[in-house]
Order: C-alpha cells, then structure tokens, then sequence
C-alpha cells in the first residue's frame, strides 16, 4: 500500500476476479494476492479495471446492443414522452446539451435507470429530498422489446457484483465484513444504470451552431463529460465502444488515459467510498473527451452504487497506520477544486445534499417540480462564486 505509482503510471491496474470469485481458479494464494491488489489500487488509484466478472459475458453484449436500439431504433417523440423533465425522481432521457458539469455543456445524450422504487411518501418540506428514488420511466416496450428486462437484469447483476467488492474493500482495510452493509444499505438499495451516448460531433456541426445561440456563449465542444469525480459509494464503468476518451488525473495533475478492454469493467471508487473510510479509498478525477471526428459515437453504460439516501454519514474504523500512510499519500498529490458542491451536512440524512445537487446539474427539472429548492440552490451557487 504504501508506494504511490499513480505518480508514475501511465496506466491504472487491472485487477482480475477469477483470484477470488471463480471456483475453479481460486485458492487461499489467489485471494491473498487480490486483496492485496484491490488496496493497493483504492490507495493509489481510486480508478482501476476488473476483469473476469462472474456473470455471463453476453450480459455485456446484450445491454450494448438494447441500448444501441434505444438511441438509433426509438424515434425522438418516444424519447421525448420518457424526458427527464417528466421525472420528478431525476430518471429518464436527457437530449443533447442537457446537462452541465463545471458550467459547461456535456456533449452527451443519456438515458438513466434506477432499481425499480414506488414513488416515495413526503410528510414535510423537509424530506423533499425522499423524491430522488422513484419510479423508472420506461421506453414503449413495442417498439423496444426485452429493453427493460435486460437493463433490469443488468442493474441487478451489477448490485450484486457491488455487494460482493463492498465485503472485499471491508476485508481489505481491516473493517469487520458487512458493516457497511448494515450501516449504509437498505433491503432494496437503490443503485442507478446511465446509458450514454457521446456523438460523433463532426455529423452535428447545425446543433451545436443552435445551441451556441441559445445560450449566448461559445461552446467547448471537447467536453463529452467536464472533469468530476463521482458521488455515490462506487461506479462501474462498462465502455461499449472502442473509443480512447475516458481520462483519469494522477497525483501530478496530468491526465492518463483508460482505453477500454473488451469485457471488463472500469471500477471508480466514489466520494462517499472516500468519505466513510477517511481517504482509505480515493476518489478519482476523471473526465470524457468527445470522440474524435469521424471516429462514431462512443456508448459508455455506467453503473452507480449509491447508499441510503435516509442513513446520516458517518466514517468507518480505519487502522492508524493505515491514517498515517494516508497523510503521507496526500502531502505529495495536487489538490483539485473542482466547481461548487453542496456537501453532506452531518447532522441531515445524506439524501439531502444530494437532492440539492442533482437540481444544480438538472435546473429544468428544479424549476418545474422544485422552483423554491431550485432559487435557494441558485443563491447558494451565487455566493460561492463570489468566495
Ligand atoms: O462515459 C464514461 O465512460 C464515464 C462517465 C462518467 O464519468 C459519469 O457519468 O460519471
Ligand atoms: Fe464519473
């Protein structure tokens, strides 16, 4: 754990799940040498691959090729009728210019999932936020047939597969198996699926003339997704295409790059995962450029683990020598600011700065469903701009 190679590497691991899931490959050895991998690469990286998954390979092909039908086969009213804009849970299809990250527009158009949740019960203001789960809405099933049941299948693979690396991160740091478990997920723990597709922007040179105009401002076009780091417990990352977009930032600040392997998947530790074990896991920067001209579209399928929107945040045991190693690990990387974010309030259930920065990233959907929620986040963003 205690070298610090992202400094270095021009690469991130690959980690292999065979060593500890595959019955007929693993043995004591093999999983001594994983979890040492594993802490290794949450230490160091925060970002790495996995391969091997132990769920059927055609999984992979079968939700690229639904989501290939969902953005080339469904026309655009079809789309229009699951709009983000008619999800008060923030789920459902977002066009081309949607969404923002760091100010800037995202070259992107997505279609986001949750685990299926009822529409929640809200006593109060206060819990306004309960609205972040909800519902799905789902694409005309004529038109798309077997669509929800394999993203469905896929959402519960993936959950299942978090669940198994939440127990091998706990086994790793030292922390007794299963508290986070029974401290941060519920029964039905929600977990959320983006279907992403990044265009080919030399076939949409009219668009982004339009949308230029309408915001009054010239536009980066490079920016598939601005550089963030992610907010839920952990991400899996399956990138569909064979495009060289996605970007991790080392220690130094200097960007390496993380080209897809075919059937593997690209695991990204998340704010709350560096949260609860004080820095233990680091939580990576990391951004999409567009494709380059003429290189097709990129279809990138990102898979979220999030916690219990009702739990109050709270850190996990960390070893001291492992806290020490950590400020060792962190005098010596760069410090990134990364726009404004409303951060968890100790005292509130973690949903809540979470509902106040989905409503930043979606103010259309704010507006309409959370107009006075939406001017207390647009006075908040307007002071800190001004620090
Ligand atoms: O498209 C990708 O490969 C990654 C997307 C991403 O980082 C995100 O949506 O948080
Ligand atoms: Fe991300």
């Amino acid at each position: 754990m205690g070298s610090l190679n992202i400094g270095q590497a021009d690469s991130v691991p690959i980690l292999d799940l065979d060593k500890v899931l595959n019955p007929t490959k693993q043995t004591k050895e093999s999983k001594v040498e994983f979890l040492h991998e594993l802490q290794d690469a949450l230490f160091n990286y925060g970002f790495f691959y996995l391969k091997n998954p132990p769920f059927k390979l055609s999984k992979f092909s079968n939700i690229k090729q639904q989501s290939l039908k969902f953005f080339n086969d469904l026309p655009l009213d079809e789309k229009i009728k699951i709009h983000g804009i008619n999800s008060k849970h923030f789920l459902g299809y977002n066009g081309l210019g949607d969404e923002l990250t760091a100010s800037n527009i995202d070259w992107r158009e997505q279609v986001e999932f949750g685990t299926e949740l009822p529409v929640p019960k809200i006593n109060s203001s206060d819990e306004l936020y309960k609205n972040i789960e909800g519902p799905n809405l789902w694409p005309n099933d004529l038109i798309l047939p077997n669509f929800k049941e394999t993203i469905t299948d896929y959402i519960d693979e993936l959950s299942s597969l978090a669940r198994i690396l939440v127990r091998l991160i706990e086994e790793t740091l030292n922390i007794p198996i299963g508290t986070i478990e029974s401290n941060f997920f519920k029964q039905i723990q929600q977990a959320k699926l983006k279907i992403i597709k990044y265009p080919d922007l030399e076939n949409l040179q009219d668009e982004i003339k339009q949308i230029s105009k309408d915001l009054n401002k010239p536009l980066n076009i490079n920016q598939g997704v601005g550089e963030h780091r992610d907010n839920d417990l952990l991400t899996f990352i399956y990138q569909a295409t064979n495009h060289n977009s996605l970007q991790v930032k080392d220690f130094h600040g200097n960007w390496i790059n993380i080209p897809p392997i075919e059937n593997t998947l690209v695991f990204a530790v998340g704010l709350t995962l560096e949260f609860i074990t004080q820095g233990a896991c680091i939580s990576t920067v990391h951004r999409v450029l567009t494709p380059i001209p003429g290189e097709g579209d990129r279809l990138s399928i990102s898979f979220f683990q999030t916690i219990n929107i009702d739990s109050i945040k709270k850190i996990l045991p960390i070893d001291q020598y492992i806290k020490e190693l950590i400020k060792k690990r962190d005098s010596q990387r760069i410090q990134n600011k990364i726009g404004f974010q409303f951060q968890v309030d100790g005292n509130k259930p973690i949903g809540y700065s979470v509902f106040l920065n989905r409503i930043k990233s979606h103010p259309k959907v704010g507006a309409k469903y959370y107009p006075e929620v939406l001017k207390y986040i647009q006075e908040e963003v307007a002071k800190a701009s001004d620090i």
